[in-house]
Parts: structure tokens; C-alpha cells; sequence
């Protein structure tokens, strides 16, 4: 897909170019825009500027040099610049959880419209893509008309993204669907001039109201978050009866009217965005005083955390009781395959539990491990899967890279210490590690007879 530029098009800007910022702007800019792209991060804003994607991201690295070529795509830390440049106005910059509550931490797009303000001399569009609480944007409106020069003339809309990490190009060029949160027309037409390739490649948008949009994005990853959590449960419940919870989630997934994704047993849900998604809903909900709506997202969320307990529960039990000095081959860092993000990975608090258990633990990602040794700097990593299971009495397959399903149990069981694996994402076959002379045990499944 790609258009020719017109006089027509707007100017696009980028403020924040993270896993989401750097997408969007490159995709853009690959789409036919002008894009400008800002972060206060100087390191990062160099190394796109010279070709380089700072993070794993399928495909990326190769979009970003064919933006660059086409001269479209430019880089810059001074807002002053992007605000003299931009028709339109994307700020992707970031909203985790705060550190003392359940709420999202604001700071970041506060401090972006705070910065952009003063300099908006002329009419433009700013759009925010990252995920907020609802209310916000209504909030933020206010504060921006005030604080331009150019008054009513710059508008605020909200254009949440769904994109998901590992698939972020496809997502972005083929997105599900579009939502426009606008309040005048003026805004709507902006918009689909922005994304006119998209809309006449027939992808379907919503165009409604600032908190409408708002909650489209935190409800979306709330039910995904929730049938998640609902497969796990199920998992709990076939674990005390000795059923399957495997065969369960394939026989369910027949039905269309459920359907088999987001339905995979296991580990559960980590992350940049779900589990602080889901937290930063059930705290506006409580502020606004409709919490009782959405308290079943407590128990999603404890559902979630009682799966990485019964992870580190398996291992102990592989290892005969008692974790203390036991060797542990963690496989997986990263909270869910293609991509190097490790931000609330299940893998890694398993992999830390069982290091304050006493475990001694060695850990291999095949792309997460520098991230995961910042943020986990007592465990021990190792180069390849092989090495870090070298004397392990233990082996927990916690993150589903295509590589780890593949691995020859007959292999890895020369180098171990003892062959007792915890299949913590249901991806190995039972029989085969069996056959292999393995003790197999995985989540959702009661152990052999
Ligand atoms: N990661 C995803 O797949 C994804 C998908 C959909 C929505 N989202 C949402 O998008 C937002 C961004 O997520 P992310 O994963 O890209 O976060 P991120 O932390 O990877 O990126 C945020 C970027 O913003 C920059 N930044 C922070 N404050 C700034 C400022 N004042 N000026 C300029 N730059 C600033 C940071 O340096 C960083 O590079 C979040 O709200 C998230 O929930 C993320
Ligand atoms: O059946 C499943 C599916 C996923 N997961 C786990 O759920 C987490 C999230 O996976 P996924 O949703 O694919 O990753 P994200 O890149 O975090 O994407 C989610 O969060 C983004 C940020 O808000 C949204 O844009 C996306 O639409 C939404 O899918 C990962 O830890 C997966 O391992 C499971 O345990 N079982």
C-alpha cells in the first residue's frame, strides 16, 4: 500500500518514539507522509537517525531503511522544531502504572503537551495514541487550548492503537479497525486525511466521542486480558480433576461464537500494556464510582498472578520439594515471543521467585537477555539454550519462541543434571519427553500416572 504525496497531505509529527512512536512514525512515513519524529531519550532519537531500531521488532529495521531513503522520515529532540513542522500531532509516549497505586502514571503526556503548547503558533491536530484512563483527554483539551498561542485553533483528538508487539507492521498497515475520538468536524476530516491510504483500503473506523475512544482501547484489552484469564481458570480447575486443559481450550475453540485465540493456557499475560491496562481501569472505574463494573478484573488479574505461583510451585516439586541450591534452566525472558520486551514478563518474576526461593537460576532468551539482565541483574544468563541448561536439575519452559518448542529433549538430556522439565506455556509434547526419559509436568494438566 502506499500514495502518492499530495499538497493536500498534512505534516505528521511523532512525540515518543518507543515500541509504539518509532512504529507508527516509520509506517507513516513508508505510507507517503512527511514525518517528523521527536523523544527526550538522545540515544534512541541517534540510533533511529542512523538506521537503528532500539528494540526487536520483526520487519522493523528494513522499514525504517527504506523510510530514511525515501527522505520522508527525520529525527529531532527539539520540540520547538516539531511544533513548527506538524499538521498533526501524535504524542505515543508512555503510561505505566504508577509505583504506589493501581493508576496510570500521566506524566509523561502531560509533560508532551506541556512542552508542545507554547510553540503551536498555528492550527494543527494533536492526537493521542496512548492508552489513558477515561476523562483524560476531555482533561487534557482544556489545558492545551489554554496554554497555545493559538488558542481554539489547535484541537486535541484520541487515536488509540491496538497494535500488538511482534506483529507491529502488519497491525499498523492492515489495523483491525481505526477509532477516531473527535470533538469537531474539523478534527474528524483531519484524521482520515492522515489515514486516507488506510480508509480506501477499506479498513473500518469508528468515529465517535474523546471518552468513547478512550475506553474502547482499555475495554478491548480488558476482555483480552479476561479470556486469558478465563482459560487459566479453567486450567486450576483441570489440574485438581485430572483433566486436560489443552484438549478443553481446542474442543471450546470450535465454537466460533468463543473461538480458539487469546485462549492459550499457560503462564498467563505480562507485558507493557495488559496488566497495567487492566489495573489503570479498575482504578478510574473506583474514582468515578462505577468500580463494582469491572471488579471481575480483580480476579483476572489474581487469576494471572496464581499461575506464575503454580510455576514456581511445579519447579519446586520437580526439583523434590525444596528449591534451595537447585540448578533451574530458565528458558525465556521475554513476556511473550518475537519481541525483547521485558516489562511485567511472567518468565522473568517466575525465574526472580524462584531465585529468592533460593534456586540457583540460569536464564536464555534468544532476544531479551540485555533487557532482562538491567532488570533482573541477580540472575545468571547464559548465550544459548544449551548452556544455561548445562547441570540443571530443572528446566521451565516459560516463553513459547519457536526455538524452545523445537529443542530435541534427547539433546538437552545429555546436557542436564537431571531430566525434569516444567512446560509452563503447553507447548511440548507430553510423549515425546516422556519417551525421551523426561518427567514432564505442564500447567493445566494433573501429572502421569
Ligand atoms: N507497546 C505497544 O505494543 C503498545 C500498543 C498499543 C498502545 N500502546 C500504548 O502506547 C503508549 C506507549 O507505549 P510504548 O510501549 O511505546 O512505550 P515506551 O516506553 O516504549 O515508549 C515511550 C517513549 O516516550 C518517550 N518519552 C517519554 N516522555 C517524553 C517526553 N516528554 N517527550 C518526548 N518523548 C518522551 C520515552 O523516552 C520513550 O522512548 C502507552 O500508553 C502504551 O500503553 C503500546
Ligand atoms: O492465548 C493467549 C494469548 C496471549 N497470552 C499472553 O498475553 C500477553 C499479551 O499478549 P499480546 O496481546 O499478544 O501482546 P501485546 O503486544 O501486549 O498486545 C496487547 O496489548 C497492546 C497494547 O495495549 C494492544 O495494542 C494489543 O492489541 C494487545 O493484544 C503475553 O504475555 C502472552 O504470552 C496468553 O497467555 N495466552
Amino acid at each position: 500500500m502506499s500514495v502518492t504525496p499530495t499538497i493536500d497531505q498534512p505534516r505528521l509529527t511523532v512525540i515518543g518514539t518507543g515500541y509504539l512512536g518509532a512504529t507508527h512514525a516509520i509506517c507513516m512515513a513508508v505510507l507517503g507522509y512527511e514525518v517528523l519524529a521527536l523523544d527526550r531519550d538522545h540515544a534512541k532519537i541517534e540510533a533511529l537517525a542512523a538506521g537503528v531500531v532500539p528494540f526487536h521488532e520483526p520487519g522493523l529495521p528494513e522499514m525504517l531503511r527504506k523510510a530514511l531513503d525515501s527522505g520522508r522520515l527525520r529525527f529531532t529532540t527539539d520540540v520547538a522544531e516539531v511544533a513548527a513542522f506538524g499538521d498533526v500531532h501524535f504524542v505515543c509516549t508512555g503510561t505505566p502504572q504508577l509505583p504506589d497505586s493501581l493508576g496510570a502514571d500521566l506524566s509523561q503526556v502531560e509533560e508532551v503537551l506541556r512542552s508542545l503548547a507554547p510553540y503551536l503558533f498555528r492550527p494543527c491536530l494533536v492526537v493521542g495514541k496512548s492508552t489513558v484512563p477515561v476523562g483524560t483527554a476531555a482533561r487534557l483539551h482544556g489545558i492545551l487550548q489554554a496554554a497555545a498561542p493559538c488558542g481554539s485553533d489547535v484541537e486535541l483528538a484520541w487515536n488509540p492503537e491496538f497494535l500488538r508487539e511482534g506483529h507491529a507492521i502488519e497491525d499498523t498497515l492492515h489495523p483491525s479497525r481505526l477509532v477516531f475520538g473527535v470533538v469537531s468536524e474539523r478534527a474528524r476530516r483531519l484524521l482520515e486525511d492522515t489515514f486516507r491510504p488506510l480508509l480506501d483500503a477499506g479498513v473500518p473506523t469508528v468515529v465517535t466521542d474523546l471518552a468513547t475512544a478512550e475506553l474502547v482501547k482499555v475495554a478491548a484489552n480488558s476482555f483480552l486480558a479476561t479470556k486469558i484469564s478465563f482459560i487459566n481458570a479453567m486450567a486450576e480447575v483441570c489440574e485438581t480433576t485430572g483433566a486436560d486443559v489443552s484438549d478443553l481450550a481446542s474442543a471450546l475453540a470450535y465454537d466460533d461464537r468463543i473461538g480458539g485465540r487469546f485462549l492459550k493456557p499457560g503462564l498467563g499475560f505480562g507485558g507493557g500494556c495488559l496488566p497495567k491496562d487492566i489495573r489503570a481501569f479498575i482504578h478510574r472505574a473506583e474514582e468515578l464510582g462505577t468500580g463494582q463494573s469491572v471488579s471481575f478484573l480483580r480476579e483476572v488479574d489474581a487469576i494471572n498472578q496464581r499461575r506464575r505461583r503454580r510455576t514456581v510451585d511445579l519447579v519446586r516439586e520437580q526439583a523434590g520439594g525444596d528449591l534451595r541450591g537447585v540448578r533451574v534452566c530458565v528458558l525465556g525472558a521475554a513476556f511473550k515471543p518475537h519481541s525483547d520486551d521485558t516489562r511485567d514478563a511472567p518468565a522473568l518474576d517466575v525465574a526472580a521467585q524462584l531465585h529468592a526461593a533460593g534456586a540457583h537460576v540460569v536464564v536464555f532468551d534468544p532476544q531479551a537477555i540485555e533487557n532482562a539482565r538491567r532488570s533482573h541483574p541477580q540472575l545468571e544468563f547464559a548465550g544459548t539454550a544449551l548452556e544455561a541448561a548445562e547441570g540443571a536439575q530443572v528446566v521451565a519452559l516459560l516463553t513459547e519462541w519457536d526455538q524452545f518448542r523445537g529443542i530435541d529433549p534427547r539433546v538437552l538430556g545429555r546436557v542436564v543434571g537431571a531430566r525434569a522439565v516444567v512446560d509452563a506455556r503447553n507447548v511440548l509434547d507430553a510423549g515425546t519427553w516422556r519417551d525421551a526419559g523426561w518427567r514432564y509436568r505442564a500447567l493445566g494438566r494433573a501429572a502421569a500416572a
